[in-house]
């Protein structure tokens, strides 16, 4: 890069910064808290501790800062989903596609939170996490068991993804950062 150039672009990072707030929800284990080490750090573990109650992290991706809102997804914290829903600019939700026994509650519980009109109109990431294991869910599948064509009140977008091996992991990135605002 030149040294024009560079100049440039750093004039356009004090001018244009970009904010988004956004919320990870989905069933325990699905693989949120190991989504923002891999969005943060690049890191991956196999030993994680479920997640009591939410955890916030920061992260910037070039001119963009997003507050990620980290909720534990064990039964007792779900009905808090809706409240750390409410102000963000997208929800992500996190699904294992290896796991078809917990496809239906996840489902049910993803239909339920978008019930809520607090939440009307928020954009949707629906990701099928841990593409790495064997048996995991196809998109097509993934789409059709989790009756995401039947949302028709928001935008919805679906990526297949591995936490473990960074799969498509820029994708949801470049997502993300689309669906960030101006900060005013
Ligand atoms: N094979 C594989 N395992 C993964 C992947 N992503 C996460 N895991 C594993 O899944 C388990 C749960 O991951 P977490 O990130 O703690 O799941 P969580 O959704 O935050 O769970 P709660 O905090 O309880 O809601 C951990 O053992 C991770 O190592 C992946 O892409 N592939
Ligand atoms: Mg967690």
């Amino acid at each position: 890069m030149g040294l024009w150039e560079a100049f440039l672009n750093w004039l356009r990072s004090l001018f244009f910064k970009q904010e988004m707030a956004l919320s990870l929800i989905g069933l325990q284990n699905a693989g949120k808290t190991s989504l923002v080490n891999v969005i943060a750090t690049g890191g991956y573990s196999e030993d994680m501790i479920p997640t009591v109650g939410f955890n916030m992290r920061k992260v910037t991706k070039g001119n963009v800062t997003i507050k990620l809102w980290d909720l534990g997804g064990q039964p007792r914290f779900r009905s808090m989903w809706e409240r750390y829903c409410r102000a963000v600019s997208a929800i992500v939700y996190v699904v294992d596609a290896a796991d078809p026994e917990n496809l239906n509650i996840s489902k049910s519980e993803l239909h339920d939170l978008l019930s809520k009109p607090s939440l009307s109109g928020i954009p949707l990431l629906v990701l099928g996490n841990k593409i790495d294991k064997p048996g995991a869910l196809s998109k097509q599948a993934l789409t059709e068991q989790m009756g995401l064509k039947s949302i028709a009140d928001r935008e919805v977008c679906c990526f297949m993804i591995s936490c473990k091996n960074s799969t498509n992991i820029d994708s949801v990135i470049d997502w993300l950062v689309k669906h960030s605002k101006s900060k005013s």
